[in-house]
């Protein structure tokens, strides 16, 4: 089955099949084909090129673009989408003055979303989920990271990697999974964390790679949550089932967890709002690719990840949502794009480059997903008609996506 997008008016994220992130300077530039073709056949980008040499295939289905830009869909790396019910209490009460610390203390957060996933059916789960995965989809996103985390028992924990591995199966979408079980302290482990670890350890981490649950393995290293000594702990044993670390790390404080991130290989480090010399410094010359969540930032009021001085300094940077339901109930990777552009500082191609084969790489997805190359899934969002790219961030807020394509199906 042969589609060709025809007139497009440029053509975004060119790129040759060898390219695996892109780091400092090398985010400023977006390669494009100005007046270009794309045609997808089986689910595949098969070629593409300047109208002036547009080839002459047999094709099913033909669009023309004109006046519109095919870009790669997004892909978001880091999301809590499967969750239960909401937390719309906890943002009246940080309205009238508390902090999202202050919520946590007082059994508010994710004990708050565990109790209410603890008690949603497994089938209730995957429908609320569900919808939420559908509308990421018409937005742009053809790709997403899961965690678990909202479950802290066992059964629970894989109740939602099931969940999460079913959207996969069920929707064209790309979905990679994340055991999160060391999200929070569960109430009755509360003068015990060390419990808690050792059933994570022991039971959870076994178990659920045993049944091929989860590609990765996430820890919160903060203050008041998890230790640099938990996440050395977590990230060695999660080693022994080969499951690679993607952890949250700096969102209120550095306690070391960046270079602990680094030194078990870390596939990336998310959040990173608060940033220390020493934790840029740990990063340079790692495979790790630190990712901003400044939906996060926005939500939480909090301050942003300094990805112009992560950028600045050299290093790759990945841009994602957080989708989840206490610090970022939105899983829009445009509004993303925008912030990231309007409060980071990002250049709209910086930003671009952040949100497609930077993050592809933080999961896992850098053969596949994107970039426009041959032989990569077919994952493109059509705009609607703009005057050039850097419209997609500016107009912040506007729905500028005419279409969506998920292995070159249309998203209804
Ligand atoms: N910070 C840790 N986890 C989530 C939020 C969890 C919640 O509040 O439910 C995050 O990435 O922001
Ligand atoms: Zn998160």
């Amino acid at each position: 089955m042969k589609l060709l997008l025809f007139n497009i008016k440029e053509l975004l994220q060119v790129r040759p099949e060898s390219t695996k992130m892109l780091k400092g300077h090398q985010m400023k530039e977006l390669p494009t084909i100005k007046n270009a073709w794309l045609l997808i056949e089986d689910g595949l980008i098969c070629d593409f090129g300047s109208m002036d040499q547009l080839i002459s295939a047999k094709v099913e289905n033909t669009i023309d673009c004109f006046g519109k830009m095919v870009l790669p869909a997004w892909c978001d790396s880091h999301t809590h989408l499967v969750y239960a019910g909401n937390r719309e209490q906890e943002f009246v009460d940080r309205i009238n003055g508390l902090s999202y610390q202050e919520i946590a203390n007082k059994g508010g957060g994710i004990v708050n979303s565990a109790k209410k996933l603890q008690e949603t059916s497994e089938e209730e789960l995957y429908q609320q989920s569900a919808k939420r995965l559908e509308e990421v989809m018409r937005l742009g996103t053809g790709a997403i990271e899961i965690k678990s985390g909202y479950g802290l028992t066992t059964e629970a924990e894989m109740r939602m990697l099931r969940v999460a591995k079913k959207l996969g199966e069920n929707y064209p979408v790309t979905v990679k999974t994340t055991f999160l079980g060391a999200h929070a302290i569960p109430t009755e482990f509360k003068n015990d964390k060390d419990a808690y670890m050792d059933l994570i350890c022991n039971e959870m981490l076994p178990k659920i790679a045993s049944e091929g649950l989860a590609d990765y393995v996430d820890i919160f290293c903060e203050l008041g949550y998890f230790t640099v000594e938990d996440t050395d702990r977590l990230l060695s044993e999660a080693n022994k089932y080969k499951l690679i670390p993607k952890i949250h790390v700096n969102q209120f404080n550095s306690i070391g967890g960046v270079a602990m991130g680094v030194q078990h290989n870390a596939l990336s480090v998310d959040h990173l709002e608060v940033l220390t010399d020493d934790d840029i410094t740990a990063l340079k010359g790692s495979e790790t690719m630190p990712v901003a969540l400044p939906s996060c930032s926005y939500f939480l009021s909090i301050p942003y990840t300094p990805g112009r001085k992560l950028i600045d300094a050299g290093l790759p940077l990945a841009l994602a949502t957080d989708y989840n339901p206490g610090s970022t109930p939105s899983g829009n990777m445009n509004f993303v794009v925008s912030t990231a552009c309007i409060k980071m500082k990002l250049t709209p191609e910086e930003a671009i480059n952040a949100a497609t084969i930077n993050a592809a790489y933080a999961m896992g997805l850098s053969e596949t997903h994107g970039s426009i190359t041959k032989g990569k899934k077919a994952n493109v969002i059509l705009t609607k008609e703009i005057p050039s790219y850097g419209y997609l961030p500016y107009a912040f807020g506007s729905n500028n996506i005419d279409s969506v394509f998920i292995n070159g199906k249309l998203v209804e």
